[in-house]
């Protein structure tokens, strides 16, 4: 496929992570940047009335914790740092929630530490909160906790976390504003003639050395965090485009599929296949669905999505969404993947025809227990 087919298909993206780095929110360490702020907000409300859900991930709380307490520069001292972080947060976040009041959008402060995302329970909590608040309407603003994080817990720069959040969130559109055009051919600080990359596969191993060695005198991670993030977002078959966030409605231009505007980073597989990669390896196992025969042979061999119908027993206490291993009749693995039904729905409608959901349940979710899209057949 050509660049022009790829970047259109921005404009079907559906869910996003918009990450926006420190040197930007705060004006170069000079304050929070309102207007910068404000603008984002309004092109980011224009894609929740057209019906996609973003979540926002931002930096700058300690750039903006140090600029409050005037000190002339980003402190070394873990607990100096802590205390700016939690300095500049409040700011940062009702800052955001300003710019998006105009537009009757409400936003919710979630602040994450690695430790959410490793630990199975913390990180289906983390996942079921960020699904029910877009499911709500609202506009998460994500952090890290820099408060309360020591080394060993730390995700250390928000590239990263805003990957991790977009496989959470299944995110099909990863967008990185930073203070640069998008991802050059070198490091522009140190090469002035540097151009852009219109376009890169996610992954590709060439593409960290093209990446200077430091980050601005605000940001964590500099390029190379954003080059392995994309890759990490394409592991759930996400797109990731690194662009400048001052440029006129860039959010918009790039949700629209403009061709022209920062680095896009294509995933490898097609979206389907690497979503479907990741769901095998990456998330956690809330419960288990036995199958009768007939249901075990349709996922193994028919390729089907899974019906109530063929289901004879259900383990676990899971939600909507959530993981979970299919079993026949021997015990053996089938499939794994994201349930339509949560827990207590699947125990009532389990062995009944589709016809029968809304007479049993009062409603209709979907007509599958899970469907052949978030299924992975393992066995
Ligand atoms: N190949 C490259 N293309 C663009 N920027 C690069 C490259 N290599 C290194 N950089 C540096 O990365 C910086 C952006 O990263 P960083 O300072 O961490 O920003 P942010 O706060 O947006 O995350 C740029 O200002 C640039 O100097
Ligand atoms: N959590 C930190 C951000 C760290 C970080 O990654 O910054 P950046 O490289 O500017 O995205 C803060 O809010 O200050």
């Amino acid at each position: 496929m050509g660049q022009k087919s790829q970047r259109s298909s921005l404009a079907r993206v559906q869910r996003w992570v918009v990450k926006v780095g420190s040197a930007l929110v705060t004006g170069n360490g000079s304050g929070l940047d309102r207007a910068c702020i404000s603008a984002w907000a309004d092109q980011i409300a224009g894609l929740r009335k057209a019906g996609r859900q973003v979540t926002v991930v931002s930096s700058g709380a300690v750039a903006e914790g140090v600029k409050r307490l005037g000190w002339q520069q980003r402190p070394r001292a873990v607990y100096q740092l802590q205390a700016a972080a939690a300095l500049g947060q409040s700011g940062l976040v009702s800052t955001w929630s300003e710019g998006f009041a105009p537009h009757h959008l409400m936003t919710a402060q979630v602040l994450l530490t690695h430790d959410d995302l490793s630990d199975r329970r913390r990180y289906l909590n983390a996942r079921s909160a960020l699904r029910e608040m877009l499911r709500l309407g609202i506009i998460p603003i994500v952090n890290e906790n820099d408060t309360v994080v020591t080394d060993e817990i730390r995700f250390g720069d928000n590239d990263t976390l805003a990957a991790l959040v977009a496989n959470l969130v299944e995110a099909q559109g990863l967008l990185i504003l930073t203070d640069q055009p998008g991802m050059m051919d070198s490091d522009p600080r140190d090469n002035p003639q540097a151009e852009l990359i219109c376009e890169a596969r996610a992954g590709d191993p060439g593409l960290e050395r093209l990446c200077g060695v430091s980050p601005g005198e605000l940001g964590r991670g500099g390029m190379l965090t954003k080059v392995r993030a994309a890759a990490r977002a394409a592991r759930s078959g996400a797109y990731t485009v690194v662009a400048d966030g001052r440029e006129q409605q860039v959010i918009e231009k790039i949700a629209q599929g403009e061709a022209d505007i920062g680095t896009l980073f294509v995933p490898d597989s097609e979206p389907l296949a690497a979503r479907k990669q990741w769901l095998a390896s990456h998330l956690q196992v809330a419960g288990e669905l036995r199958l009768d025969d007939g249901a075990a042979r349709a996922l193994r061999e028919g390729g089907k999505s899974l019906l109530p119908v063929g289901v004879v027993g259900v383990k676990g206490d899971f939600s909507r969404g959530d993981m979970v291993v299919c079993i026949d009749s021997s015990g053996l693995e089938v499939a794994r993947g994201l349930v339509g039904y949560a827990s207590d729905e699947a125990e009532m409608i389990c062995g009944r025809a589709s016809s029968e959901l809304e007479q049993v349940l009062g409603y209709v979710d979907e007509p599958e227990l899970i469907h052949r899209d978030n299924m992975v057949v393992t066995g």
